[in-house]
């Protein structure tokens, strides 16, 4: 999936100097972050919406919106595939699976190597869901 998200970053980038009556991409840059921001919001509403329905053609059609609004959003920003990756990585490295750290964790500044970090417990509690233990 990273490739074809490469791919597309690649291609919305060389989109955005062309012409805006022609390009869609190149009129989204031309309209900004917040025309850029209200499409990604739109399609990940789009989403949701197919996704409680059960519509899952739907899921899939409004997910390929959504990932390209994502990196017309990306490029407005400055912010790279790689980028995100690496960050990925980061919190895998961190916590076995891609999650957003817990927000009571250290700055993460202060915690050593990634590599190092001490993994938080998975623990199986009886009779309920497992959850992580903080
Ligand atoms: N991957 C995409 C891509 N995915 C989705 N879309 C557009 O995003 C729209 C999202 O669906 P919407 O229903 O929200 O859009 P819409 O309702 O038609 O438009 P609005 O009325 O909401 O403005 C689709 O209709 C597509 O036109 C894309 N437009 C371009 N690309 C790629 O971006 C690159 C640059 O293409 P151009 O923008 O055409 O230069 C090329 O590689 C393209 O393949």
């Amino acid at each position: 999936m990273s490739d074809s998200l490469e791919r597309l970053y690649l291609a919305v980038l060389a989109a955005r100097d062309l012409d805006p009556a022609t390009s869609r991409t190149a009129r989204l840059f031309q309209r900004g972050p917040s025309k850029m921001a209200k499409k990604l919001a739109e399609e990940a509403i789009e989403v949701v919406i197919d996704a409680v329905n059960g519509d899952t053609d739907a899921v899939i059609r409004e997910s390929a919106d959504l990932l390209y609004n994502l990196t017309v959003l990306w490029a407005s920003a400055g912010v790279r595939p790689e980028d995100v990756w690496r960050e990925m990585t980061r919190r895998e490295d961190m916590l076995g699976i891609a999650e957003k750290l817990p927000k009571s964790s250290m700055k993460l500044s202060k915690v050593a190597s990634p590599r190092v970090a001490a993994r938080r417990p998975i623990v199986a509690l009886e009779g309920r869901a497992a959850r992580k233990r903080h």
